[in-house]
């Protein structure tokens, strides 16, 4: 699903707002102790939309201070999950502990600790950028100084000072998407639900809202952050899950699930001219798995290891083989979705 200037409405997000904040007058509680404990524990739950089993036995772990990634293809049920575990849905079956504490609709204690980025921009047209954020974190926050501040630096931390006049239809998509982001997160929640936050955005705020994320992050805020885009997810995540139709295939850090399966580094070399002996030689390495040679190109693969390509380059040499270009490719989480579900992670 693709977030678009279509939706750029503030409703969407009031009602997850309002639900999620419990209006403007909610008390404000102290925090609940959740120490020692996940931020965020969910088992067997199941959801279902009519025929299509949305989420299957889904179990999930997030302890304090992660960058937690939820990492599968399209309609593999991320934002279900997500919006299961905020109360926005109601589910078949299962429990979801947020903070230690059971969560349910009426929690307003635990929502107000939470912020959420959908996935579809959802912000006010009538409204300008800063009259947006603050509408939104007067949702939790009545003190107007204390919200002035944390407009300020909501307008700080995604990057939108000199747009503050701006109303929405006057940004790009990129800053679009920033205003979301500052609408989702000027409360300084403790835990922050990024719902595909890059997706049809520029490179330039990319990278922006990805460091915008690790300073948050850095900040003292959990965040659990969906994508399908492997790279990010990588690049952002201190451990991650990967999902499909609905169930958790595979936990742990990025070293973790690459260890888990047997997907090595590639490596391609342009060879004119190869031996059948150095051909031999190749395959006798005790990390080489496979050796090919077809075509003037010489395609390896190996096991995960840091010699690999010097190892494969001193044989070339050995045997006075010249080469041109060299491709080598450490294993990816699609290799490793590839290796699980026998389907490519890439849309
Ligand atoms: N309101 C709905 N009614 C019926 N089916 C739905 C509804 N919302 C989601 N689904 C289905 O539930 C499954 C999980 O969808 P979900 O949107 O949670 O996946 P996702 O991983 O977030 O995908 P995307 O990246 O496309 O948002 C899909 O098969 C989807 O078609």
């Amino acid at each position: 699903m693709e977030a678009g200037r279509s939706a750029a409405t503030g409703d969407a997000r009031t009602k997850a707002a309002l639900e999620t904040a419990g209006g403007p007058r909610a008390p404000k509680l102290a925090g609940a102790p959740h120490e020692g404990r996940s931020i965020v524990a969910v088992d067997g739950l199941v959801k279902r939309y009519g025929e299509v089993l949305a989420l299957d036995h889904f179990n999930l772990r997030i302890e304090p201070g992660e960058v937690f990634g939820l990492l599968g293809p399209n309609g593999s049920g991320k934002t279900t999950a997500i919006n299961c575990m905020l109360q926005l849905l109601t589910f078949d079956k299962g429990t979801i502990e947020l903070f230690g504490e059971p969560m349910r609709p009426s929690r307003y204690d635990l929502k107000r600790r939470i912020g959420v980025v959908p996935q579809n921009v959802a912000v006010f047209e009538e409204l300008t950028v800063r009259e947006n954020i603050d509408y939104f974190c007067a949702l939790y926050v009545s003190d107007r100084a204390r919200r002035r501040d944390l407009v300020d630096e909501a307008v700080a931390f995604a990057g939108l000072e000199g747009y503050e006049r701006f109303r929405p239809r006057k940004l790009s998509g990129g800053l679009l998407r920033r205003l979301n982001i500052a609408c989702g997160i000027a409360h300084k929640p403790e835990l922050v639900f990024f719902d595909e936050p890059t997706v049809a955005v520029d490179p330039q705020s990319r990278n922006a809202i990805l460091e915008g994320i690790r300073q948050m992050n850095r900040a003292g805020s959990t965040v659990v952050y969906t994508s399908h885009y492997m790279e990010e997810v990588e690049e952002i995540c201190t451990r991650l899950m990967i999902m499909d139709r609905g169930r958790a295939l595979a936990t742990g850090t990025n070293a973790e699930l690459k260890a888990m399966v047997d997907a090595g580094e590639k490596i391609q070399v342009d060879v004119p001219e190869f031996p059948d002996a150095a051909l031999e030689r190749l395959r006798a390495l005790p990390h080489v798995r496979r050796a090919l040679y077809r075509d003037g190109v010489l395609e390896l693969a190996c096991a995960n290891g840091t010699h690999n390509l010097g190892d494969v380059l001193a044989v070339l040499q050995a045997f006075g083989a010249a080469f041109g270009r060299v491709w080598a490719e450490p294993p990816t989480l699609n290799d490793v979705f590839l290796e699980i579900t026998g389907t490519e992670l890439r849309d």
